[in-house]
Formats: structure tokens, sequence, C-alpha cells
């Protein structure tokens, strides 16, 4: 090849390194930036006068020496590529994202994989690493992964309440059920039904229905604690796990709940509707052969509260 041929064919080449949409940068074994192609010159900011012959960490402070050159060392050692994907580490070199209005992020998210480069002589001593901006498939992933996280708490979740819907519920209460066999801590299970709300629908119409529906769960989630499981039952039936609580812990809560609600005036169209809440509670005992045993005590003490006359809370006889 002549010289003129030579210096046509490294010509063609830089135009090649230059137009691809990837990252090249090759390293020496002591992490001396040797090749710095267009793509990296654009992100970075940094001319490759600049960077060339210098240390890869000293350009570059954000990347975590000791971990990068352990991922290195295979590569230098058994002359096998190793790849850097970003699930694992979102970024090799913090790159502003070039997508800036519509994207989510600020920083480009990169693949990077690191293959060693053989001298003539067939050693290592040089590795290249290649840098992918992979920023899009990054924030479609996530962005699909925030949906089935949003679809899961939905799943879960009684619409006009906020709280619990009852089959999941249903599914926490078998989970708090089994934790209580093993525990020694008390755990109370509570259920609450509102009363006469046949006549609250009948009377101000199904909306109203629903408000009232609504003023109760809130006062349910106001009157527990963060680790207690409130859920909705039924149509107008609540029922809460209270962890830590004796029966009668769980009887003062119950009547802090059942005062709270005969206290509320929900309003609808002009009218300011009140009502009252009956209330059963059960403590769990080993003699409770399965969670429906345990939560059906509580349900024949709400029915004894509703017998009763109502307005009021009854402890279920273990
Ligand atoms: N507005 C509204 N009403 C509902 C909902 N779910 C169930 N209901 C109504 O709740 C009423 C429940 O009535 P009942 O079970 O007879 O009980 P009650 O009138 O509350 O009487 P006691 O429980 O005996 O005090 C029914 O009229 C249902 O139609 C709901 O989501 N919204």
């Amino acid at each position: 090849m002549s010289s003129e041929q030579a210096i046509a064919a490294l010509h063609w080449q830089h135009e090649l390194l230059s137009s691809l949409e990837v990252g090249i940068v090759v390293l020496d074994k002591n992490f001396k930036i040797e090749v710095w192609n267009q793509f990296m010159e654009n992100h970075s900011n940094k001319l490759p006068r600049s960077v060339i012959g210098q240390s890869l960490f000293s350009q570059f402070p954000e990347i975590d020496e000791g971990w990068l050159r352990a991922k290195a060392e295979p590569v230098f050692s058994l002359r096998s590529p190793t790849f850097i994907v970003w699930e694992q580490r979102p970024y090799l070199f913090k790159f502003a994202s070039n997508r800036p209005i519509t994207s989510a992020s600020d920083t480009m998210y990169q693949n990077v994989t690191l293959f060693p480069l053989t001298n003539t002589h067939g050693d290592i001593d040089r590795i290249c690493l290649l840098v992918y901006d992979v920023t899009d498939q990054a924030l479609a992933k996530i962005r699909v992964e925030n949906l089935n996280k949003r679809l899961e708490v939905m799943s879960r979740i009684d619409g006009l309440t906020g709280l619990y819907n009852r089959r999941y519920w249903q599914e926490r209460f078998d989970k708090e059920y089994k934790l209580a066999r093993r525990r020694e801590r008390s755990v109370t299970v509570v259920m609450l039904d509102i009363d006469h709300f046949k006549k609250v629908n009948d009377t101000y119409g199904h909306q109203a229905g629903d408000k009232v529906i609504q003023s109760l769960a809130d006062v349910v989630k106001k009157s527990i604690r963060e680790t207690d499981l409130a859920g909705r039952y039924g149509g107008e039936e609540f029922v809460i796990v209270l962890s830590d609580s004796n029966a009668e812990g769980a009887y003062l809560v119950a009547e802090r709940i059942r005062e709270v609600a005969k206290q509320q005036r929900v309003e609808h169209d002009g009218n300011h509707i009140s009502y009252t809440v009956s209330i059963g509670l059960s403590e769990h005992s080993i003699a409770c052969p399965s969670a429906m045993a345990w939560l059906e005590m509580a349900d024949q003490a709400l029915y004894k509260a509703k017998e009763s006359g109502r307005d009021q809370t009854v402890v279920a006889n273990i």
C-alpha cells in the first residue's frame, strides 16, 4: 500500500469512527485514554486532544475507579468481553440526555461493552469501551414498570373509599391470621357497619349514600395506625385488623371511630346527613381454627351490636 493509500484508509476509518452513533474509547492498562471518537466528544464536550493521554478517572471523577478496574480486570486477564447494563448502573459517563423536552430523564442511560484489544504480539494491553445510548429503551421499560406498579396498587384498592378492596384485604387477613398463630402479640379484627344505611339511600339517594360511605372511610383512616389493615368488605361494611392490640385496646379504637362517625355531618344537596355505626370485634385466640372463623366471631359480635339497638361496640366472647 502506498503512503497515499494508507493516508486515505486512515481518513475513511476516522470518518467511520466519527459517524457512529456509539461511543468508542480505547484505554491502556493504566486506564489512560488513547481513542476518543466523535460521539464521546459530542456528549462530553471534551476534545480528543484534551483527554488523550489522560487518566479516564481524572477526566471523569463520576466513574467509580475501584469498581471499573474490577470489571475490566477479566477483560485483560481472561481476554473475554464484559458488559455493563443500565439496569445495573444507569450510566458510566454522566452525559446529558439529548431529549430534554420529551424525556423524563436528564441523563443518558448507557449500556457499555468492554472488550480486549490484542497488539501485534498477541498480548492484551488495551481495552475498548463501546458506549451505547439506550435512553429510549430504558425510559420505555421504566414507564411500563411504573404503570404495572400503579395497576397493581389500583387492583388492591376500592375506588370509592381508597381502602383495600375485599379480595386484597382477605388475602392480607389470611396472612395476619397465620402470623398471629406464631406470634405472642395480640391482634384484633374489627367489623363495622353503617346503621340503617338503606334509609340514607332511600331518603337522600345513592350518591348521598356513597358520600356517607366515604365519610366513614375517612374516619377509619384517621383513627388507625399505618400498620393496621383496613378494607371495605361489603357495601357499607368495613373491616380492620388492629395489630398489637388486644380486645381492650381495640375497643377503645372502635369506640373512638363510633363517636367520631356520629359527629360527622355529610353535606349533600343542602342536607347535612348524620349516621351511626355498629361495631363488632374479636381478638385472635389460638382457639380460632381458621381466619374465617376468627372473622365470623367479629361478625357475630357486630350482629349482637345491631340486635342490641345499634350505635355501639360489642366484643366477641373468646
Ligand atoms: N350508596 C351506596 N349504597 C350501597 C352500596 N353498597 C351497598 N349499598 C346499600 O346498602 C344498603 C345496606 O342495607 P342493609 O344491609 O339492609 O342494612 P342497613 O339498612 O344498613 O341496616 P342495618 O345494617 O341493619 O342497620 C342496601 O340498600 C344497599 O343497596 C354503595 O356502594 N353505595
